[in-house]
């Protein structure tokens, strides 16, 4: 064999994967499970975690004791908040106790746009992109994916999908979606999953989406070139211009009943909401969670979250109505 000058180079990179899906399809949740899954391993996650909104809900539900976390709370990582994925990977990269990085993009972020961020050679050294893991709601893309083109390219442009939620559908609509998964993307691996866990376990999920990751940089770059890609015009109703996100102080003491009420009667142009209250008769902060069809307000258990505030995320949102109907909470 000729000794050819162009050697291989050995590079001692750690894994990234990255985690997208639509609004409230179960990003977070499947994250705290790959979180467990990592300590129980003795192994440290580097988080970073991307939020549509200028604050970080997801970010303040993790903190937790020597948790590394990295909050990207500019935008959305695929279009305002780009320029800040690459040095947040390395910074995270570099960390000696970081094992391994999670990515957790926001709900609205369009992989196809991340595909120029996660194949930049700044990145090569540092990180072995390990795959993109799109969580579907299986509950709910059947209707998202007929309202708008994000919830369909966040499954095309996946390398393992986890359809999450499978408690809420029957078989026969989980074999239906299934297909339908297919249709959009027939090379993704899905991993039927609930409460962010996949039946194949999470080692299964992390091994086959490091393993596609890594054979699949070269397509992606290819696949980018051939992606329209333009920032912030992600096509019709996906457009990020059209979104609103609204964030509100919530270090009030509102009634449960009523403030439930009110996330239940949200029009259909709120996509999401959430964030931390205090609730009558209760010392301890709650975390609430709305998306359509579907509302919580529980007691948080962890700690004091740093922030008591409530993000909204929709179209056209009406601002001075939401707060009204804040206020017409709060109790006296
Ligand atoms: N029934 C059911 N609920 C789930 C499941 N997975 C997550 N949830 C709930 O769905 C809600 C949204 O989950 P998250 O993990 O916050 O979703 P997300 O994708 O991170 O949401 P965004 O950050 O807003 O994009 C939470 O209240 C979860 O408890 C599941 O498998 N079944």
């Amino acid at each position: 064999m000729i000794d050819s000058p162009v050697k291989e180079t050995k590079l001692n990179r750690k894994p990234a994967y990255v985690l997208v899906g639509f609004l409230g399809s179960g990003k977070t949740t499947l994250l705290g499970k790959l979180i467990g899954w990592c300590l129980e391993n003795g192994m440290t996650p580097g988080l970073i975690v991307n939020e549509f909104g200028a604050v970080s809900i997801d970010g303040e539900m993790m903190r937790q004791e020597g948790m590394m976390l990295s909050e990207l709370s500019n935008g959305c990582i695929c279009c305002t908040a780009e320029g800040d994925l690459i040095p947040a990977l390395i910074q995270m990269s570099i960390h000696p106790k970081v094992d391994l990085i999670i990515l957790e993009a926001s709900g609205l972020a369009d992989p196809a746009d991340m595909l120029d961020e996660l194949t930049d050679p700044a990145l090569w050294e540092a990180v072995e992109v390990g795959g993109i893991i799109s969580v579907v709601d299986a509950l709910r893309f059947d209707d998202l994916a007929e309202k708008t083109r994000l919830a369909q390219r966040q499954v095309e442009y996946a390398d393992v999908l986890v359809m999450n939620k499978c408690d809420l559908v029957t078989e026969a609509d989980a074999l239906t979606l299934k297909e339908q998964l297919i249709g959009f993307n027939p090379k993704a691996q899905i991993f039927p999953a609930q409460q962010g866990l996949p039946e194949a376990g999470i080692e299964a999920l992390l091994d086959l989406a490091r393993s596609v990751g890594a054979g699949n940089a070269a397509k992606k770059e290819h696949t980018h070139h051939q992606h329209d890609h333009s920032h912030n015009h992600h096509g019709e109703a996906d457009a990020h211009m059209s979104l609103h996100t609204l964030d509100f102080d919530m270090d009030l003491r509102l009634n449960k009943d009523a403030f439930e009420q009110f996330l239940k009667n949200l029009p259909s142009n709120v996509y999401r909401a959430k964030g931390f209250l205090w609730v009558e008769g209760d010392e301890r902060p709650h975390v609430f969670q709305q998306m359509p069809g579907y509302v919580r307000v529980l007691p948080f258990q962890r700690h004091r979250p740093s922030l008591m505030r409530g993000v909204f995320i929709g179209q056209n949102l009406d601002k001075a109505w939401i707060l009204e109907q804040i206020e017409a909470c709060i109790v006296a």
